[in-house]
């Protein structure tokens, strides 16, 4: 990518990593049709069953070879988990070009452990999306290093974007960022699995209590989105005094559920700290 060249549909993207946000990451860019599917390249360490299944449900490219994944980017993607990153990244020593845009999804490691073991002091962007970039509504943090100039912040920006909203942060944000909106959907899916599962027990289809729990929670997602309340106001306006929903809050009081919900975004916050502290 030159210079002054912003995201095209011709840009070509190069991903080292073929796991879960990868693939929640090409569903929603294909999905918008941001960049043509022949201009994607995607490798892995070593599962070739993965990446067949990837070229064949997106039309992008298996690539077998990480330095042809490397010269047929503009820009390269670094999606594997933190404990194989600094491997990965040492592989690529020599053959990123000193102006190439790297782009790490890779929680709790920080552009300066990537620097070091890439050996550039190239352009380097940190982000955390999340797997709803397959609808395209992830919400990612993006921190660029000092190499990165406004184009390619512009270009970075412009991908996060297209498969949902997009905060630029500074680079110290992102763990707390990562506890949050990087691990949070899997906080909702496990509060959707206890209340499907609750109506299912009390009798229930699953389908139907499927439908209920994903309703009410698109519902609830677009009060929160659309309604000038705070949340705890929101909440009041369910909560009839002596009633059912102060029944079912009592219940959730009594095993501490705002504290178990505040510590469990602390603790992934700190686990993104500690992947990262490993290497610093
Ligand atoms: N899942 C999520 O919700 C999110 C994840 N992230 C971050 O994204 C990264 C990947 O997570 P996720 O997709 O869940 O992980 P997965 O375990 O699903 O995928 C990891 C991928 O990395 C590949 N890999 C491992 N080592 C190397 C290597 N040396 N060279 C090239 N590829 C390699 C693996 O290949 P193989 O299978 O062949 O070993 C695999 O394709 C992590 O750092 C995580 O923190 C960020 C935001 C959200
Ligand atoms: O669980 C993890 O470590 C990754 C980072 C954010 C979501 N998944």
């Amino acid at each position: 990518m030159s210079e002054h060249s912003t995201l095209s549909f011709d840009t070509r993207l190069g991903f080292l990593g073929a796991g879960s946000i990868v693939e929640a990451m090409l569903a929603g860019i294909l999905k918008n049709e941001l960049i043509a599917p022949e201009r994607i390249f995607v490798a892995n360490r070593s599962d070739q069953a993965r990446l067949r299944h990837l070229a064949e449900t997106f039309g992008v490219n298996a690539c077998e070879d990480k330095a042809a994944l490397v010269e047929q980017s503009d820009i390269l993607i670094l999606a594997m988990k933190p404990k194989d990153a600094p491997d990965a990244c040492r592989s690529l020593r020599g053959l990123v070009r000193p102006d190439q845009l790297v782009i790490s999804v890779v929680a709790g490691v920080s552009t300066a452990c990537i620097s070091d073991w890439l050996g550039t002091n190239g352009p380097i962007v940190r982000t955390m999306p999340n797997t709803s970039s397959a609808v395209g509504l992830s919400v990612t943090g993006l921190s660029a290093n000092h190499a990165v100039s406004e184009q390619q912040l512009g270009a970075a920006t412009a991908l996060f974007e297209a498969i949902g909203s997009v905060h630029i942060v500074s680079e110290d944000e992102l763990d707390i960022i990562t506890g949050l909106s990087g691990s949070g959907p899997a906080y909702v899916y496990y509060l959707a699995e206890a209340m499907e599962g609750a109506g299912a027990k009390a009798g229930l289809s699953r389908e139907m209590a499927r439908q209920l729990t994903v309703q009410t929670l698109l519902g609830a997602a677009q009060m929160l989105l659309h309604s000038s309340d705070e949340p705890a106001l929101l909440r009041k306006k369910v909560t009839s005094p002596g009633g059912t929903t102060q029944a079912g809050l009592e219940v959730l009081d009594s095993y501490r559920f705002q504290h178990a919900v505040t510590s469990a975004v602390l603790r992934a916050a700190e686990r993104a700290r500690e992947l990262g502290a490993q290497y610093r």
